[in-house]
């Protein structure tokens, strides 16, 4: 149920991100000030379109999705990645593809908590969000 991601979530925790950045490709600069940044998520849904809204000072991105549909995205690495994006019980489970690479961005929520894991390979990076008030 897509309706239980709906809301504003603040990051408060990050562990390993700047491993996830470094194994991206993403260079020195970008990653000093992308472990320093605290980003907003905003999520809502409009019938069967899904946003996604991830804000900051520093960068921001916009993804619409349909469930199980795949689109375009320009990630905030500049990344242009084939995404789909699906709900697999209670996680929402977002693929990008590209260059024969592939990573996942697994969204996870337990009541005003949302859990974000990024894998790539072998390397994890669990950020933690908590919904405003
Ligand atoms: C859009 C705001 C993201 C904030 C950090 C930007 C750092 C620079 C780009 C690094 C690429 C990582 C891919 C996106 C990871 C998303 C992290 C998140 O939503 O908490």
């Amino acid at each position: 149920m897509v309706d239980a991601f709906v809301g504003t979530w603040n990051l408060k925790e990050s562990k390993n991100f700047d491993e996830y950045m470094k194994a991206l490709g993403v260079g020195f600069a970008t990653r000093q000030m992308g472990s320093m940044t605290k980003p907003t998520t905003i999520i809502s849904v409009d019938g069967d379109t899904v946003t996604l809204r991830t804000q900051s000072t520093f960068k921001t991105t916009e993804i619409k999705f349909k469930l199980g549909e795949e689109f375009d995205e320009t990630t905030a690495d500049d990344r242009k990645v084939k995404s789909t994006v699906t709900l697999d019980g209670n996680k929402l489970i977002h693929m990008q593809k590209w260059d024969g690479k592939e990573t996942t961005l697994v969204r996870e929520v337990n009541g005003s908590s949302l859990t974000l894991t990024l894998t790539l390979g072998d390397v994890v990076s669990t950020r933690s969000y908590v919904k405003a008030e």
